[in-house]
């Protein structure tokens, strides 16, 4: 007990490795003028400068730092469970913390919903290290419980020669009952929750997993806070969406949770969009990019379905990215695209190939060409992937038979008019945000790209609070994106938002944005 307490705090900086707060540290006990705070730190005592230097920006920086702090802190003033409740005091409750009673009924209470007040999406590049790799898209397929069982031919005849399914002009299936039901299972807006498992460096940097998954339906964020006074606690934040998915969750179970059910309604005049968003390398690519080619498969099934199939239904996809504000093609060399409004209001994109598809393997080559053409357009592939918008739309459409010889004789020309929208699903991997504080490290044309992606985060989320409300106006024209989406926002809609977040400690700050941005949107669809 010899040492001052500057010096046992700078000692313990030091060894935490935060070496410029305790050089910080130790020299404000010499200098003695400043008395803080003694409580807390392993009741060693510590009058130091370190409260008035994390208050003046000068705590840990970067995510080593934090770690450190936060092994540190774990040391000096709690035991490291994470499970809830056992949390060592002292311990500031949340506005969107459970108290002691942990009661799901609690949680769920309007008061403990936290508010709505927090800005855009404040995300920034963190560690993209390649985890222990898997090959995603070659993940086998499961049947579906949400398809229609395989019918035999038997059936088939039975189905096709008793004629008694009735359709409407679309040639759609019009069993009212059996529509609205489907629909009415099927959320206007479903939001999603997929925590990433810690990847190589952060396990090599021993770096802590700061997220509990409780139920399928609700997870903890632990978030390592200091006071002022160096007391070392540990701030708990409950989140619930519809579903939470952990880190063992495959990528086949995330196509069912969240797209597999809107499958079956776009057969049905509805249009979709199922987004990912969150940091960079929080796992957005790795969790959209399987989804298209399963839903394809699960499409191509149903249209070989007598209903389908006797009415013509044909399934066509695009693959194309929003880069700066600008259009490209990624089945046609990158070429740029313009967008336009028909009579009808109606969005084109003009020059935009798509690609009629009926089985799953030529579907995948599409995409396998589409996801090269986006890397490739790069200067260096990771940073150009994360500040683009990637949209693969599937489109079921329904050709109609021409009788008329005459244009019978000029099919191909007429092919774009003998073709009826039905149903349409979109894709999209939203490029990551940027934290306003990365920016100085950036050159202009960076900084413009940040702010084009924040506008158009800031624009869907705009889109969607609308479209929740009901509102007569969507304000789609707040950036591209949501312009070319205009479509998938109007009418019969379903949108489903998977949230990617990454577990470790060092991330916890765009994390808790990351879930903050996605509870608005839970909070919206109740
Ligand atoms: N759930 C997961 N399980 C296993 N590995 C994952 C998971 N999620 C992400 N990864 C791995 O983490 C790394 C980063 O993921 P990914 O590229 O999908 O991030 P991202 O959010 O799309 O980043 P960016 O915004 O830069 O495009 C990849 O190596 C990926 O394989």
């Amino acid at each position: 007990m010899g040492d001052s307490g500057d010096a046992v705090t700078a000692r313990w900086l030091q060894s935490a490795g935060l070496q410029h707060l305790a050089a910080s540290s130790a020299a404000g006990g010499s200098g003695g003028d400043y008395r803080g705070g003694m409580a807390g730190l392993g009741g060693a005592g510590a009058g130091s400068m370190l409260p008035s230097l994390l208050m003046q920006g000068y705590g840990p920086q970067s995510i080593e730092e934090k770690q450190r702090l936060y092994m540190l802190l774990r040391s000096l003033n709690f035991n490291g469970e994470s499970a809830p409740g056992s949390m060592s005091e002292p311990y500031t409750p949340t506005a969107q913390s459970f108290g002691g009673g942990n009661s799901v009924e609690s949680f769920y209470s309007p008061e403990l919903r936290g508010d709505l007040g927090a800005g855009l999406l404040d995300l920034h590049a963190m560690d993209d290290t390649e985890l222990l790799s898997e090959d995603v898209a070659s993940e086998p397929f499961e049947p579906s419980p949400f398809m229609p069982k395989e019918i035999d031919d038997e059936d088939e005849d039975l189905t096709s020669g008793s004629q008694q399914v009735p359709v409407d002009n679309y040639g759609l299936v019009t069993s009212e009952k059996e529509s609205t039901a489907r629909e009415n299972n099927v959320a206007k807006i479903k939001v999603v929750v997929r925590k990433r498992p810690l990847n190589r460096k952060e396990l090599s940097r021993k770096e802590e997993d700061i997220i509990t998954v409780h139920d399928s339906s609700f997870l903890t964020v632990y978030e390592p806070k200091l006071k002022v006074d160096l007391t070392a606690y540990v701030e708990k934040h409950e989140f619930c969406f519809d579903a939470v998915l952990d880190e063992h969750v495959s990528n086949d179970e995330v196509y069912r949770e969240t797209v597999e059910p809107i499958i079956p309604i776009i057969f049905q005049r509805t249009k979709a969009t199922c987004f990912a968003y969150g940091q960079t390398g929080s796992g957005k690519t790795y969790t959209m990019q399987p989804l298209p080619l399963r839903a394809a498969q699960d499409m191509v099934c149903l249209l070989h379905q007598p209903v389908y199939r006797n009415q013509n239904f044909k399934l066509w996809l695009s693959y194309f990215e929003i880069y700066g504000g600008k259009l490209f093609d990624l089945l046609s060399d990158r070429r740029q695209l313009l967008m336009r409004e028909d009579g009808k209001k109606q969005v084109c994109i003009v020059g935009l190939q798509e690609f009629e598809v009926s089985d799953v393997q030529v579907v995948k080559e599409y995409i396998e060409r589409g996801n090269a053409a986006r890397s490739t357009g790069s200067t260096g592939a990771n940073e150009e992937s994360s500040r683009s918008h990637a949209i693969l739309q599937l489109a079921v459409k329904k050709h109609i038979v021409v009788k008329d010889t005459r244009r019978l004789r000029d099919r191909d020309a007429n092919e774009a008019k003998n073709t009826k929208a039905v149903g349409k699903i979109s894709f999209i991997d939203l490029a990551g945000s940027e934290r306003g504080a990365d920016t100085t490290d950036n050159d202009r044309q960076t900084r413009i790209e940040g702010a084009e992606i924040n506008k158009s985060l800031l624009a869907l989320k705009e889109c969607i609070r609308a479209l929740d409300n009901d509102q007569i106006h969507i304000p789609f024209r707040g950036s591209k994106l949501t312009e070319v989406l205009r479509d998938s926002f109007v009418g019969n809609s379903r949108t489903v938002m998977i949230s990617c977040i990454s577990p470790n400690a060092g991330s916890c700050e765009h994390t808790l944005n990351t879930l903050r941005y996605a509870d608005r949107y839970f909070i919206m669809s109740k």
